[in-house]
C-alpha cells in the first residue's frame, strides 16, 4: 500500500500579488518519489518546497508537464501541518474519528492509532487542554489513520520545543518503521532531515533547482546522535548556506 509520485518537466510560475509579476517557480523540473521512499525537501524560505507538497498532493496544477501516481488515481492523503489543525470543539477521539469516517475507513482504527501515538488516555479530552506536541500528536494520528499512501508533511515539528520535536520525531520514524509509506517532508531543521528521511534534496535558485542531493544510507531504527548523521547534517547546512 504504497505509491510512487512522477513530477515530469513541471513548470509552474505564480503572479506576485503585490508586484503584479510573473515568478516562475519550477521550470522543466523532474523528480521521483519511489514508493515507501521518505524524502525531505530543505531550502530556503520562498524556494518553493511547498509548492513542490502542493504539486505532489494535487492542490496545485503544473502550468505545464505532468505529475503522475503509480495507478493513475489519486492516493490517499495524510498530512501534517506546521500546526495541528483541529476541531477544538470536539475531543480528539472525534477529530480523529472524523478523518477516519471522511476516508471510509473501519473507525476501529481510531483506538489503535492513538495508543500508536501514546494518547490513550487522552481520548475523551478536547485539544484545549492538550500541549503543543500532544496536539501535533492528534494531527499525526489524523493523517496515519486514514492509511495513507502518500504523507505530506509540511515544517511538522518546526512550532514545537527542541524536546518535544525531538519526540515527534522518533514517533514519525516507529510509525514508519511499522509500516513504511512513501512521503515527503518539507523542513528547515537539517538535522530532522537527515534522521528521518532516506534521500534529502536540497532546493534552491529560481526556477528551483536539486542544488545537492543526499542519500541517506544509515539503518533504522536511527538515533539523533549518531554522529554520521550530524556529519551529514553539517554537509546540507553547508549546501544551505
Ligand atoms: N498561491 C500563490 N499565489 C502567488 N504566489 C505564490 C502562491 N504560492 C506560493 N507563491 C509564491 O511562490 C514562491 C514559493 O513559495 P513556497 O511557499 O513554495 O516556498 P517555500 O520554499 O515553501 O518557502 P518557506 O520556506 O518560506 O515556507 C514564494 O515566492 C511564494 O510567495
Amino acid at each position: 500500500m504504497s505509491v510512487q509520485v512522477t513530477l515530469d518537466r513541471v513548470d509552474k510560475a505564480f503572479t506576485n500579488r503585490r508586484t503584479g509579476e510573473r515568478q516562475q517557480i519550477f521550470r522543466d523540473f523532474s523528480f521521483t518519489l519511489a514508493p515507501h521512499e521518505l524524502v525531505a525537501v530543505v531550502g530556503s524560505s520562498g524556494t518553493g518546497k511547498t509548492t513542490l507538497m502542493h504539486l505532489m498532493a494535487g492542490l496545485e496544477r503544473p502550468d505545464a508537464g505532468r505529475v503522475a501516481t503509480g495507478g493513475g488515481v489519486q492516493p490517499r492523503l495524510g498530512m501534517v501541518f506546521q500546526q495541528p489543525r483541529l476541531l477544538d470543539w470536539t475531543s480528539v477521539d472525534t477529530n480523529v474519528r472524523l478523518a477516519a469516517r471522511a476516508a471510509g475507513v473501519d473507525p476501529a482504527e481510531v483506538p489503535r492509532i492513538l495508543a500508536a501515538v501514546g494518547l490513550t488516555e487522552y481520548a475523551q479530552a478536547y485539544p484545549s487542554v492538550l500541549s503543543g506536541g500532544q496536539r501535533q500528536r492528534v494531527a499525526v494520528a489524523r493523517a496515519f489513520v486514514v492509511q495513507p499512501e502518500l504523507v505530506l508533511l509540511d515544517e511538522p515539528f518546526s512550532a514545537l520545543d527542541e524536546l518535544t520535536a525531538r519526540r515527534l520525531r522518533l514517533l514519525l520514524q516507529e510509525l514508519w518503521l511499522r509500516e513504511p509509506r512513501t512521503g515527503l517532508l518539507v523542513t528547515h531543521n537539517a538535522l530532522e532531515a537527515a534522521f528521518l528521511a532516506d534521500r534529502v534534496l536540497v532546493l534552491g535558485g529560481r526556477p528551483a533547482e536539486v542544488v545537492r542531493e543526499y542519500r541517506i544510507d544509515r539503518p533504522r531504527p536511527r538515533t539523533p546522535e549518531d554522529p554520521e548523521l550530524f556529519d551529514i547534517h553539517r554537509q546540507i547546512v553547508a549546501a544551505l548556506a
